[in-house]
């Protein structure tokens, strides 16, 4: 295929999508981010060994809402402190964030609020933010309990799920409400009524 600009860029009617937004998955080192991305990337699942993510990747996934065709593209970060200067300039760049912490590990909770203090710092006012509670397939290791979890996502006013990136659970929901928000914010019509993330995934949820 020619390309019709230098840049490097297809010109629109060689996109196949309508709309891209940047989606920034955080949280502890451990608490499935990179599993989280390739269970929706690819549908799978790496068990076993755990390799650290070093810095920071990313991945595309094109998905459609209500016809409309939008590009994340996902930037899975390192959660260990050493990355986390390397990290920080991604924030700005970034329309959502999914904020993970493991329900098997107290300590990856605790740690949501100096994250959300992060964000504040360093991403835009604006961006979508989801608290997800992964690994909730293990519920004989549970630490966090579900209401806790709800509660401190209620207290910041953002929308909450408890996850499984082994299982699939809630993995595509959050990525496509997300999707969602990012189609409804570029293109909502005058007299539509506003689109409710929370009401949103609390829908989904039940109907599943
Ligand atoms: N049972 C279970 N294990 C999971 C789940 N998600 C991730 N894991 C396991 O948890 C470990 C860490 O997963 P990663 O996805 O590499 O964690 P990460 O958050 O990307 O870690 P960093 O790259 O260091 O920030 C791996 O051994 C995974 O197999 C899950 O939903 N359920």
């Amino acid at each position: 295929m020619s390309e019709a600009r230098g840049n490097g860029i297809p010109p629109a009617s060689l996109q196949d999508y309508e709309l891209a937004g940047k989606v920034m998955l955080l949280g502890d080192s451990g608490v499935g981010k990179t599993c989280f991305l390739l269970q929706f990337k690819d549908g799978a699942f790496l068990s076993g060994t755990f390799i650290a993510t070093v810095g920071i990747d990313f991945r595309n996934k094109v998905v459609a809402v209500d016809g409309v065709k939008v590009k994340l593209q996902i930037w899975d970060t390192a959660g260990q402190e050493r990355f986390r200067s390397v990290t920080h300039a991604y924030y700005r760049d970034a329309q959502a964030l999914l904020l993970l912490y493991d329900i098997t590990s107290k300590m990856s909770f605790d740690n949501i609020r100096a994250w959300l203090t992060e964000i504040h710092e360093y991403a835009q006012k604006d961006v979508v933010i989801m608290l997800l509670g992964n690994k909730a397939d293990v519920s004989s290791e549970r630490m966090v309990r579900t209401e806790d979890g709800a509660s401190l996502a209620r207290e910041y006013g953002v929308p909450f799920m408890e996850t499984s990136a082994k299982t699939g659970m809630n993995v595509e929901l959050a990525f496509l409400a997300i999707a969602r928000e990012l189609k409804q914010r570029a293109m909502q019509l005058p007299d539509e009524p506003r689109f409710q993330i929370h009401d949103y995934i609390e829908a989904q949820q039940k109907r599943s």
